[in-house]
């Protein structure tokens, strides 16, 4: 069985149609890039997926083993708050329904540990955010989407506006990451993206999957996709 299946969905804000009739299918160890201009519906589908938003229509069926993680476009995180690299990434432990004055446990902290070694990011721990890089807090966010220990992990631009070797650091963890789970990232980036995923789905509005083998040049189908999709 696939661990997350999408079944014709479909997505309005009030009257303005932003996915129509989405299909995909996600199996154990998959890497798909989901490609897209800017308002083609990328983050309303990755919301979709986490149960943020309602689809009109059409189904999202999830294996009921299977955890997501759910690291979100860090231009939507507020740098200036008062917070350490440990309590970001312990905040990712926080149960669904957790209550006001919720005290974290041992294990929590531990978990914290276990993400923080993994990323190997130990000497960013007491650092407040706003003293980080944009790789470094990148890190910092995928490490608090590790807490939970994900089967599927979902990237929201997750190299958006990173240098040359920033974005390489952020994709090589990655390619390790997706020996142990399933990775879905949306990105505007076709040339990393096509360097990187073993599949690629081009977004603007509806969708196509294709797999990304050597004689495919995403390029070539994401401008095809377009023109025909106007
Ligand atoms: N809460 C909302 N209310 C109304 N319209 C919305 C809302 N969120 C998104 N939209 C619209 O839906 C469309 C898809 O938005 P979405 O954020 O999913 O696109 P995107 O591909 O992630 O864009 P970007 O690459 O700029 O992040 C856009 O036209 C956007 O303006």
């Amino acid at each position: 069985m696939a661990l997350l299946e999408i079944k014709n969905l479909s997505v309005h804000y009030n009257n303005y149609l932003a996915l129509d009739n989405i299909n995909l299918e996600v199996n154990k160890n998959d890497y798909i890039g989901i490609i897209g201009p800017n308002g083609s519906g990328k983050t309303t589908l990755l919301k979709s997926i986490i149960g943020d938003i309602t689809p009109d229509k059409g189904k999202i069926m999830i294996d009921p083993n299977v955890i997501i993680g759910y690291v979100p476009q860090f231009s939507t995180f507020n740098r200036d708050f008062p917070i350490t690299v440990f309590d970001v990434i312990l905040s990712g432990t926080l149960p669904s329904d957790y209550k006001l004055f919720y005290r974290y446990k041992q294990n929590d902290r531990n978990k914290v540990i276990f993400a923080i070694d993994k990323l190997k990011i130990n000497y960013l721990a007491n650092k407040r955010i706003n003293q980080l890089s944009g790789g470094q807090l990148q890190k910092v966010l995928l490490a608090r989407a590790l807490v939970t220990n994900p089967d599927i992990l979902l990237l929201d631009e997750p190299t958006a506006s990173l240098d040359t070797d920033a974005k390489e650091e952020i994709y090589n963890i990655l390619t390790t990451l997706n020996k142990e789970m399933t990775i879905i990232m949306v990105s505007h980036d076709i040339g990393m993206i096509k360097h990187n995923v073993k599949k690629f789905a081009c977004l603007n509005k509806t969708m196509h999957v294709h797999d990304n083998d050597e004689t495919i040049d995403p390029w070539h189908f994401q401008n095809l996709f377009y023109t025909k999709g106007k």
